[in-house]
């Protein structure tokens, strides 16, 4: 695995591909600018080396050129960030980024704009792969987040680098956490899954059904299992055409030597709003009217003690609606839990897009070991894929 540290960028022009894909305010503003932190380690490394960089992203899901995707809404964030100059250019092959390449002095940067105003970049064009590799001497891929999409700046640029491609220090760190947890991880291991839907997580449970020691399911998932097992679940989230799946799920678990946790209460509420009557009910009983919108106190002392006394922990998708205050209470817990965990010895790593939204918006993202900057390249992963961000850089 081809890393920074195998190279010198002395001199060099390193064409970088970046996950910039970062949350904007109604005044362009970044609200969330996780990513460009991310980054900075990488920038850092090739800025000291004597080199210079070439930034190039995506931002959000732009049909053709809308200005309201533009990058130049980040630029002043980035130049914060990194405490550099950055020079931005509004396009991101042809000519007038060409000469900008060819002005760019050692120590300095420059941002191309949003690699997705051309459609090219979806579609893994070759020739505007082509293009974009003229930018630069080395390509360094530290884009996590889009390492699942086989697009022409993530994947297919790789091959006009023969030796002169590696990972950046992000992408590195991201995979070995999470080798750590999957692979390499030291005893016992717990994934914690919550969310809203099995469907989207089956993959992960079946591939992870072998990695790990315990298994807590909660967020609306819970329902299904419940429900499948022949319990009451009210007006809970609930897929009857999943209730199968989860049997089998449960199934292979006890075969497999896998502990499973379900919630036993939860706090069931009159309706789907924060301001809704709620009382604490036996997951099992749960009158029509009513549904489960967070695990119960009996559940989370039992989490606790699974979480405690595990030296290795995942965690994915929330333990009920955080987004609400009154039914945050289990997912803070849980939080908590993982805290303590973690400052007695545990690897802990959290995944996902509303996990990582929860656990900044609570304050533990410092006090996990790892946060992932991926929502679909981490649960990818997960599901056991290769990504061909990260296996084009390998050929
Ligand atoms: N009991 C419940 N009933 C209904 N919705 C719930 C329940 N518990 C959690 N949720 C909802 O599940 C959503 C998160 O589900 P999701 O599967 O997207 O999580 P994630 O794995 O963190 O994110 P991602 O899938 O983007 O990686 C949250 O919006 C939360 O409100
Ligand atoms: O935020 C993300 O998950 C990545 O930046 C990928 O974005 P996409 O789902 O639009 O490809």
């Amino acid at each position: 695995m081809k890393t920074l540290n195998d190279f010198n960028f002395k001199n060099k022009k390193a064409i970088i591909r970046v996950d910039f894909n970062v949350p904007l305010n109604d005044k362009f503003e970044v609200t969330d600018a996780t990513r460009i932190q991310a980054a900075k380690p990488t920038i850092i490394k090739i800025l000291e080396d004597g080199g210079s960089c070439v930034l190039m992203s995506h931002l959000g899901r732009p049909k053709g050129k809308q200005e309201e995707f533009s990058l130049k809404h980040i630029v002043a964030k980035v130049k914060e960030i990194i405490g550099v100059n950055v020079k931005f250019v509004d396009d991101s092959i042809g000519e007038k980024v060409e000469e900008a390449v060819a002005n760019l002095e050692d120590g300095e940067i420059l941002l191309l704009e949003n690699l997705r105003f051309y459609e090219e970049e979806k579609k893994g064009d070759v020739a505007f792969a082509e293009k974009l590799s003229k930018l630069g001497d080395i390509y360094v891929n530290d884009a996590f987040g889009t390492a699942h999409r086989a697009h022409a700046s993530t994947t297919i640029i790789a091959q006009f680098f023969e030796d002169n491609k590696c990972f950046g220090s992000l992408l590195a760190r991201e995979i070995e956490s999470i080798d750590k947890v999957l692979n390499n991880s030291e005893k016992p291991v717990l994934a914690i899954l919550g969310g809203a839907k099995v469907s989207s997580k089956i993959t992960v449970i079946e591939n992870i059904l072998d990695k790990v020691d315990h298994l807590i399911i909660g967020g609306g998932m819970t329902f299904t299992f419940v429900k499948a097992q022949g319990g009451s679940v009210g007006d809970s989230i609930c897929e009857d055409d999943k209730m199968e799946l989860a049997l089998d799920i449960l199934k292979q678990a006890k075969e497999k030597g896998v502990e499973v946790h379900i919630p036993v209460d939860v706090i069931a509420a009159d309706d789907f709003s924060n301001t809704a009557n709620t009382q604490v009910l036996d997951v099992t009983q749960i009158p029509d009217g009513w549904q489960g919108l967070d695990a119960g106190p009996k559940s989370l002392a039992i989490f606790d003690e699974v979480v405690n006394k595990s030296k290795t922990i995942l965690w994915n998708g929330p333990l009920g609606v955080f987004e609400m205050e009154s039914f945050a209470k289990g997912t803070i817990a849980l939080g908590h839990s993982i805290d303590n965990s973690t400052k007695n010895g545990a690897f802990s790593l959290v995944g996902g897009g509303d996990s990582v939204a929860a656990v900044k918006q609570f304050g533990f993202a410092d006090k996990v070991s790892y946060v992932s900057t991926g929502g679909g390249a981490m649960l990818e992963m997960l599901e056991g894929k290769s990504l061909p961000g990260i296996e084009a850089i390998l050929k």
